[in-house]
């Protein structure tokens, strides 16, 4: 097939601008071309063009091209609950979340519902999510096959608990581990799937779906994992209760095994000085969820402590607790917490904000050498972000003076109505009406013409 020569203002953070001031990297008329789904040369448009006669170009001026978002914790079941403000988390998973997660036994609606999850992620530009599932196994090969329509990334699994939730959302360990096993057999690895083990938390899943969990990560290694930690102040006080004989809640994951470098622990908003540096000895991610932590006034992350001690932070919007899938707003919020600080607040950058919405995602689910970031090798994941005409963002996109300016400009006011298009591995995922691929473009001037 011949290959395609994107044309367009884009920027990407190979590196994290954490330890690397110099990690945004900007094209303001750059050229992605793009063979077979990966990124076979990047750089200068012009440069390119000549190397690459033969390429077809798809003309993307006129927006700003990013990396796919990377969402790494957000949950299926949740998408038509979202919104349940006023409550903190226990009391919202008894009102708002575990009545709808119930609803997703009966397999019609599961599948309607996975259709309305999968829409929201791609049309927020959300191109890889590491998503928590449903209670249900059949709700989930229901999830694993709709997943498969739509071409998104998907690392995602069955959620498993045994007390405290409600009776039919309850299972076994014996049963957790073969409806487990069936699945990663069935979805781990086909397509663009992956599996992660996923008990809910600590509080709903005592030590034999604990250890039913680890037998399925000894049997299936390279199958990820995620559960959520120390969240809500009563939930880490129910959680020391129900553990007696562990040190802290994160304890009571890592003396079951199931701490590594695939494991994903969502908020860590009350985390100990100890339980930050076993998450860094063990190369944990924790998945930084600004809006949840604000709907359910969960608390303030404390970003630097975790930096300090060494753990990987990434962003994800905890739908349905969260308040949307735009991982744009996420990344806003996110800066807001850190501002809300004060001195105590790590001063997050527009970079920053880039970095946690992509590339540090795919640290979190070790795809780093697969997706993330724009670099030769990569796949052609990406979310052009073009607003629509007579918009506040287009005006100020016109008159933004630097790259970071633009960016800053992104997080500040982007929706999902300034998301035209979206790829997955080169293949277009989504297209706001108007931006097909196979339809002409208007050409516009680049954004970030200087
Ligand atoms: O924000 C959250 N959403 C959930 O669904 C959940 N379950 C356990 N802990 C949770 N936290
Ligand atoms: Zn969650």
């Amino acid at each position: 097939m011949t290959p395609t020569l994107y044309r367009a203002a884009f920027m990407h953070t190979p590196s994290s601008p954490f330890t690397d001031a110099d990690a945004l990297h900007v094209q303001e008329d750059g050229g992605l071309l793009v063979d077979g789904g990966v990124i076979t040369a990047s750089g200068n448009f012009a440069a390119l063009r000549t190397a690459h006669p033969g390429a077809q170009v798809n003309d993307l001026r006129g927006g700003v091209l990013l990396p796919g978002f990377i969402d790494t914790h957000v949950h299926y079941p949740q998408v038509r609950i979202i919104g349940g403000l006023g409550m903190p988390l226990l009391d919202w998973l008894e009102r708002c979340a575990l009545p709808e997660e119930a609803r997703l036994a009966d397999h019609a609606y599961a599948r309607a519902v996975a259709k309305d999850f999968l829409h929201g992620l791609r049309c927020n530009g959300t191109t890889t999510a590491l998503v928590f599932g449903s209670h249900f196994k059949g709700a989930m090969d229901v999830f694993f096959e709709e997943a498969a329509q739509t071409g998104l990334r998907t690392v995602a699994g069955q959620v498993v608990s045994d007390r405290m939730l409600r009776p039919e959302l309850h299972t076994t360990p014996e049963r957790a581990y073969a409806e487990g096993k069936a699945l990663i057999e069935r979805w781990h690895g086909v397509g663009r799937a992956r599996y992660a083990v996923t008990p809910r938390f600590s509080l709903s899943a005592g030590e034999g779906i604990l250890d039913a969990c680890a037998a399925l990560m000894t049997e299936f290694p390279d199958v990820h994992f995620t559960s959520h930690i120390n969240e809500n102040v009563r939930e880490v006080q129910t959680v020391r209760e129900l553990f007696p004989g562990h040190l802290d809640y994160l304890d009571t994951y890592d003396r079951a095994g199931l701490l590594g470098r695939r494991s994903v622990l969502a908020h860590s908003v009350h985390t100990t000085d100890r339980e930050l540096g076993q998450m860094a000895a063990h190369h944990c991610t924790a998945a930084h969820c600004p809006c949840s932590n604000s709907a359910l006034g969960s608390g303030l992350f404390p970003l630097g402590r975790h930096l300090n001690a060494g753990v990987h932070v990434s962003l994800g919007t905890d739908v349905g607790g969260g308040t949307g899938f735009s991982m744009l707003k996420e990344g806003l919020q996110a800066y807001f917490m850190q501002q809300l600080l004060g001195e105590g607040g790590v001063p997050l950058s527009p970079a920053h904000l880039l970095y946690l919405s992509t590339r540090a995602g795919a640290e979190a689910l070790d795809l780093h050498e697969q997706i993330g970031d724009f670099s030769v090798g990569k796949a052609f994941d990406a979310v052009w972000l073009r607003p629509p005409e007579g918009s506040t963002l287009e005006a100020i996109l016109g008159h933004a003076e630097s790259a970071s300016e633009t960016l800053a400009a992104l997080y500040a006011n982007g929706t999902q109505a300034d998301v035209a298009q979206v790829w997955v591995g080169g293949d277009e995922v989504h297209a706001r009406t108007g931006f097909k691929s196979s339809e002409s473009v208007q050409k516009q001037p680049p954004v970030l013409a200087s």
